[in-house]
């Protein structure tokens, strides 16, 4: 799809269509919006937290530590061990490079999967180009990575592992907890990008043996450009700061810290973590009555274990239908489709060809991500938008056509052109 094709596309004053991509993003929740503006104005909380001469600095450092508390009471953490940044591409940026960087005369060896969020990729890849050696594990048929991949795949140079709670396109959800003890047995730095899974899965960092973990507001009904990097204190992980200035986050991160962004955080981590249960049960029932509404359409499959799944997201596949068509027929829906739009093309999701999905059908395949503001009226509507998509183009399908007279399509030889 070219810029001019997308642009093209876009009316801003269409009626909004129904919010089904909470895995991109989450809209702030209205007490975490009202908390936040508090903090902007003369008569709010406006101070810098790191003027320790005056009530405006005070003020603000005591809101900051508020939210830190937070956050680390959402994951069972020490708020020592909570670094604040500007969100989880920068909170992976920093666990990645850092720990490389500090740990490279141990070894430059480095384990992460193919299907991580590009902002471990791209990190992995950067430190190839400064000579360090990645190993690219591929994720099981079912998405996930399996602890024994993780302890074939180590080396005595191996310095640090990263991998994914939870996949931001498919919601699997990786055994941490497994791959931590692997790593913990021979004291190799555990990176775990928990962008999709704070707030969405309990998290127990007392517990479970992850050296570092990455944060984002902004998924768990937070603001955008905030989010917070976790740094083991017992056995004491060492990073080397990306970020040099004031000295800020005990030197791991400088900058004036984001007081109001901060607050937000650590309000949506407070709500989140007292509502978790009811809202994940809840939102699991609306996923399986949008399921249930289009389960029985012939040849729709979704990618990813169906068991081990946060319940929040589904990534289904539709057979014989195109896939750009299929998403310009559902424009009442606000849904991510499995392919990148790059400047030229329609690349299909790199995920799911890493799980063994042809490129016709991952061009085809859709992520509806279910939130707490979702409703059941919306999901019925969907589900019904979705139906009548999907069967209208499979109308227009010649393969369609044949696979229903039970033509192996297989079988076909097509014409060279
Ligand atoms: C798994 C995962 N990691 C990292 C990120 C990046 O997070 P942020 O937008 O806070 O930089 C995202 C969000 O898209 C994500 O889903």
């Amino acid at each position: 799809m070219n810029n001019q094709s997308v642009s093209a596309q876009r009316d801003l004053t269409m009626k909004l269509p129904i919010y089904l991509d909470y895995s991109a993003t989450c809209p702030v929740d209205p007490r975490v919006a009202k908390k936040m503006a508090e903090q902007l104005t003369m008569e709010g909380n406006f101070g810098n937290p790191a003027s320790r001469s005056h009530l405006f600095g005070w003020k603000a450092e005591e809101a900051v530590e508020d939210a830190r508390r937070n956050l680390a009471e959402l994951v069972n953490a020490d708020p020592r061990e909570i670094v604040w940044t500007s969100g989880a591409t920068e909170s992976d940026n920093l666990a990645i490079k850092g720990a490389a960087h500090f740990y490279q005369g141990k070894g430059k060896h480095i384990i992460t999967s193919k299907i991580e969020h590009k902002a471990v990729l791209d990190t992995c890849r950067q430190l190839e180009r400064e000579g360090f050696e990645v190993t690219y594990l591929n994720p099981r048929e079912d998405g996930i990575v399996y602890p024994e991949q993780v302890q074939e795949a180590m080396r005595d140079d191996t310095i640090v592992v990263s991998l994914m709670h939870v996949n931001n396109e498919i919601g699997v959800i990786n055994d941490i907890a497994a791959i931590g003890e692997i790593c913990r047995a021979r004291k190799v730095i555990f990176h775990v990008d928990a962008a999709q899974s704070a707030g969405r899965l309990p998290i127990d960092l007392a517990e479970t043996k992850v050296d570092l973990m990455s944060f984002s507001a902004h998924k768990m009904y937070g603001p955008k450009g905030i989010g917070a990097l976790y740094v083991r204190r017992k056995p004491r992980v060492r990073l080397e700061a990306q970020m040099h200035g004031g000295g800020h986050e005990r030197g791991m991160r400088s900058g004036t810290l984001a007081t109001h962004q901060i607050v937000g955080m650590g309000e949506a981590a407070r709500i989140v973590k007292e509502e978790m249960a009811a809202e994940s049960k809840r939102i699991e029932a609306l996923r399986d009555r949008f399921w249930d509404q289009i389960k029985d359409m012939e040849e729709v499959h979704v990618n990813g274990s169906w068991e081990q799944r946060v319940p929040g997201i589904l990534n289904v596949s539709f057979a014989f239908v195109e896939g750009e068509s299929l998403i310009m027929s559902l424009k009442d829906l606000a849904i991510s489709s499995g392919s990148a739009c790059t400047s030229a093309s329609l690349e299909p999701s790199y995920v799911l060809r890493a799980l063994g999905v042809n490129d016709e059908l991952a061009h085809s395949s859709l992520r509806f991500s279910f939130g707490r503001f979702t409703t059941e009226h919306e999901v019925d509507t969907a589900a019904a938008e979705v139906r009548k998509a999907v069967e209208k183009l499979r109308e227009l399908s010649p393969l369609w056509d044949m696979y229903k007279d039970g033509i192996d399509l297989n079988t076909i030889e097509w014409a060279a052109h």
